[in-house]
Order: C-alpha cells, then structure tokens, then sequence
C-alpha cells in the first residue's frame, strides 16, 4: 500500500498501532501537541538523539525493516546506557521517500515495539515528513538516573584498569560478511552462526543492565559506548579526562565466530574492534581494587566485562596501542562521516 492511500494521519495510526502500551510515567502520551512525562524525585533527565541515513547508516541489503526498528533504538538506548542511566521515553521522526510502502514502516514499527518491549521505553511522539531523499530515521531518548551519579567519560584517573563489556568488532564482521561474506565458505556453516554475526550487525543489544551494575559497583570512573570504535572511543575518554590510556589488543574480547569469519576472510579482527564501530558495548575505566568484584558481579548477571588495558600519565592526552612485541600511538580514527 503506498501512503498516499491512507495519508499522513492514517500512516501515524497504523505506526501507532504496531506500539506497546505505555506505562504510568507518560501522563500525556501521542495525540496531543507535546507529550508529558514524569520522573521520580531526586532524579535527573538524561537526554540524547541520533539519525539513522539510508545510504549511510543501513540499506535494504544490509538490513530488513524490522531489525532496522531496533537498532534504530537501540543506538540511542545504548547512549543512555553509557551514562549509567534508564531509558524511558522516546521521540521518532521520520522523513520518508514518498513511493515507500506503508507495510514496510509498520514492520520497522514492529521493531521498535520490540526492543521498547525489552527495555521498558515509551515511544510518546515523532513526526513525520516526506523527502525526495533517502530514508531517514531519527531517535531523541530521555533517560532516567538518580540526580548526581552519571557516569562521564571524564573521570579516567592514573592507576585505573580500561575495560570493555562484551565482544567487539561484531559489528562490522557481519557487515563484511553482508558486503563479501555470502559466497564464501563461511555461508555454509550453520544458521546460528551465521545468525550470530548478522545479529551483531543487525540487532546490537544495548548494555543498559552492564550500565547499570556499573553505576552500582562505584569504580566505574568514566564510561562510553562504542558507535565509532574503541579507538575513537579510547580517545573520548583519554581527551576528556586529560589522561593516557594504554590498551592491549591481544586482550580484546572478540566472538569466536568473528575469529573463524576474519580467518576465513584474511582480514583481522582486532582492526574491525578498533575502527569497525556499530558495537554499542561499554568502554570504561574502573578503580583496579574494584576490577574482579565487578567482573564476577557481571558474571552473575551473564554478562561480561574484560580488562583491556589501564590508565596511566596525566597530562599525557592520548592512546597506546599494544600489538605483537610494539606499542603504537591508536589516532582516533574510526568512522567518521566527514573523515
Ligand atoms: N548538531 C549538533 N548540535 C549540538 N550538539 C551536537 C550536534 N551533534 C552532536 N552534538 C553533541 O556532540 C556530542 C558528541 O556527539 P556524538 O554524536 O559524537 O556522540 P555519540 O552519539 O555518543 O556518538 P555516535 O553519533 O557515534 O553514536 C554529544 O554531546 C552531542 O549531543
Ligand atoms: C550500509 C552501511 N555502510 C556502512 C555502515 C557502517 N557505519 C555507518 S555509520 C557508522 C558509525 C555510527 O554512526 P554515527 O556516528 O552516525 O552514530 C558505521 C560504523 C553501515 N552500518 N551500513
Ligand atoms: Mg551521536
Ligand atoms: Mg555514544
Ligand atoms: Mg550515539
């Protein structure tokens, strides 16, 4: 069905008709000229936006519709998760090449229910517009935390351990297996680990709870998502807490799938971890006394966190790569979209 069929209002109907219900705190929901919302007392609003471009950020062949919902989501979410805080609420705006078919944004719809339904978010409004352009999709999340205790990039201090959550370079394997990867041997393997490799791609799952736990731990002394990759993200932290940050590759937590996958391919992982990006894990700094605590408290939660370096000269802004016997300066290089 094309949208002219059933026109602007009745396209947000439907959209509107793919969501979840939402909970107490949205006290005026969509329909009206704004939403409102309610926060407990002794919390803070945690605000963020990103834009997901076809061309871009996603194409038709690298992504279908529903997934497409999610990580649309989930971008933001893991913004939100990299201040230690909740999500809660969310805006969606849309600026729409005017032959798409009304099925596909319902199945895009269905995706962002998805991952809302995961991580207990409200869509409470958008807006929609058409483009003679591509496909462009933007998110505004407010998040929740408790007033005073967000987690910056800029506490890193001497002496503190570099970690990251979960695997990386993920990401930008099952982009590659998306672009070459599907007349290669690794096509024949079995669906799950295929799957695997899409899902990093495809359906990152935002580290809100590892957000979490590391608020809770209180050694976490700065924190960020990894959207651009670890070098640019090491670099965030290293600038923004005047620090030196030293990382060992050969520590890096990559999948084993994405091992066999590189292998296959003749590439190597530790580049798609550095400069990949689209991981959306955490990468952090934390109190060394407080490291193994908080890895087995991840390890209770079935998550995980591995220490990938430490913190050392003040002063000394910037990042030393550690990789077979040398030690590099790691340039913020990773995507860029102007670079
Ligand atoms: N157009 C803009 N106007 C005002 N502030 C902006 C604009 N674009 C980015 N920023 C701000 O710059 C900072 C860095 O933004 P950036 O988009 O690099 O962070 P990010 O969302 O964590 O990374 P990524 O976009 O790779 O997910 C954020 O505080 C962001 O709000
Ligand atoms: C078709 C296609 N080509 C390339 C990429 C890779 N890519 C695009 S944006 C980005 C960084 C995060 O974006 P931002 O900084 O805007 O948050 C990355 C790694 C992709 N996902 N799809
Ligand atoms: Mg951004
Ligand atoms: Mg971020
Ligand atoms: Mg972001």
């Amino acid at each position: 069905m094309k949208i002219r069929e059933i026109g602007e209002f009745g396209l947000i109907d439907k959209l509107v008709g793919r969501l979840g219900p939402g909970d107490e705190s949205v006290v005026v929901g969509i329909g009206d000229d704004a939403a409102v919302t309610a926060y407990a007392s002794g919390t803070h609003v945690v605000t963020t936006t990103d834009m997901l471009v076809e061309g871009v950020h996603f194409r038709t062949d690298t992504i279908d519709d529903r997934s497409l919902g999610y990580k649309s989501l989930a971008v933001s979410i893991s913004d939100i998760a990299a201040m230690g805080a909740r999500p809660r609420h969310a805006v969606i705006s849309l600026a729409i090449p005017v032959e798409m078919d009304v099925e596909r944004l319902e199945d895009l719809y269905a995706g962002v229910a998805d991952i809302c339904a995961e991580f207990a978010t409200v869509v409470v409004g958008g807006d929609i517009t058409k483009t003679s352009g591509p496909l462009v999709i933007s998110v505004t999340l407010l998040g929740e935390i408790e007033a005073g205790r967000a987690l910056l990039r800029s506490g890193a201090k001497p002496g503190d351990l570099l970690f990251v959550t979960g695997t990386v370079g993920g990401s930008a394997a099952g982009l590659d297996y998306l672009e070459h990867g599907r007349t290669t041997a690794f096509a024949t393997r079995g669906e799950a680990e295929v799957g695997q490799l899409l899902q990093f791609h495809q359906r990152p799952r935002p580290q809100v709870v590892a957000g979490r736990l590391l608020l809770e731990s209180g050694a976490c002394t700065s924190l960020n998502d990894v959207s651009d990759g670890l070098a640019s993200e090491c670099n965030e932290i290293a600038k923004l807490s005047g620090v030196r940050l030293e990382l060992d590759a050969e520590q890096l937590p990559l999948h084993d799938g994405v091992r066999q996958y590189a292998a296959l391919r003749e590439l190597d992982p530790v580049q798609w971890a550095l400069f990949g990006g689209e991981d959306y894990q955490l990468v952090g700094t934390i109190q060394p006394t407080e490291a193994q605590r908080t890895e087995a408290l991840f390890a209770k939660n079935s998550l995980s966190l591995t220490v990938i370096g430490r913190v050392t000269a003040e002063q000394s802004v910037g990042v030393t790569l550690h990789y077979a016997g040398q030690a590099h300066e790691l340039k913020p290089k990773g995507y860029n979209h102007f670079g």
